[in-house]
């Protein structure tokens, strides 16, 4: 049995894991997080009284195998530390960590031998899109990257798109070169990860795509991914939840458990 804290609950991946562990035998929830909640009570989520509803990090009280957390980008840096401080492995979907805090993440897990895992995306089909994108990189100089999202989501760029233009500029070694005489009035050309330009739509209707571009002389290649269902990020979910019980790491992407 993994005994699980869901953290960012109230929220729409939080409620897809909450289903989740509810319908697996071998998984527990015994508590679950978000400061600004101000109801203690389990019952007003539709929760059992076991379940421990928690708003502050201060002298966390409830022991855990696991901390899963899908909240806000301002949130996940303190969360993540909290919960390893505790002996707590936890498994990060929250994007915006930056590279200099998920290293700090990764040396206090090594610390205290705690293993974890954080993924930008815990989709199959998103993770082949960044190792695709990783071998593509190889063979062309010149990519931009798109991410369609829903219009509730409140980070640009996705997590999924900015470490997709990571992997592209550490294969291509480089950062990439633009028309010197390009103008940009109303800063259409998007953001910009070592000159490769990232743009984020948010639109209803989508749930979340995510496509990498790339142009050489007479060609172009485009590799992308569609999720429908937040349901699909379940089964990467559940991959890292079985994954941290054995590891005493703190491991960054899907690709490298799968
Ligand atoms: N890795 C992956 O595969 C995926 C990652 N994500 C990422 O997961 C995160 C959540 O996405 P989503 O569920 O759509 O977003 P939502 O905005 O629906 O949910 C976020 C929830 O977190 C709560 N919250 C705010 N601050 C904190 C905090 N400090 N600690 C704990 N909870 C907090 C919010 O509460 P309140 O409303 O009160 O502020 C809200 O209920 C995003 O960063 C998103 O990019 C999403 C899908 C897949
Ligand atoms: O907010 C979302 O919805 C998603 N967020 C993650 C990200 O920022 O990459 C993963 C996926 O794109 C869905």
């Amino acid at each position: 049995m993994i005994s699980i804290i869901v953290s960012g609950f109230t929220g729409a991946m939080g409620q897809k894991a909450l289903a989740m562990i509810q319908a697996a035998d071998d998984l527990q929830l015994v508590g679950v997080f978000n400061p600004h909640v101000t109801n203690l009570d389990p019952a007003a989520y539709g929760l059992d009284a076991s379940v421990k509803v928690v708003n502050t990090l201060t002298d966390w009280a409830v022991p855990a195998d696991v901390w899963l957390d899908f909240s806000l980008p301002s949130g996940v840096y303190a969360n993540t530390k909290t919960a390893i401080e505790y002996g707590i492995r936890p498994v990060i979907g929250t994007s915006g960590l930056s590279e200099e805090q998920t290293a700090a993440l990764q040396q206090l897990a090594a610390d205290h031998q705690v293993g974890g895992v954080i993924a930008a995306n815990f989709g199959v089909s998103a993770v082949l899109m960044m190792k695709f994108a990783q071998l593509a990189a190889k063979y062309f100089d010149h990519a931009e990257v798109v991410e369609y999202h829903h219009a509730d989501k409140r980070d640009a760029p996705s997590g999924t798109a900015l470490n997709t233009a990571k992997l592209i500029y550490q294969a291509q070694g480089k950062s990439e070169t633009h028309n010197p005489d390009e103008q940009d009035d109303l800063g259409d050309r998007g953001g910009d990860y070592h000159g490769i330009k990232i743009h984020a739509i948010r639109l209803p209707g989508f749930v979340a795509d995510e496509e990498a571009i790339f142009g050489g002389p007479g060609e172009t290649l485009t590799i992308k991914q569609s999720t429908t269902d937040r349901g699909s990020f379940m089964t990467g979910v559940r991959l890292a939840l079985d994954a941290v019980m054995t590891r005493h790491d703190l491991i960054v992407g899907l690709e490298n458990l799968i």
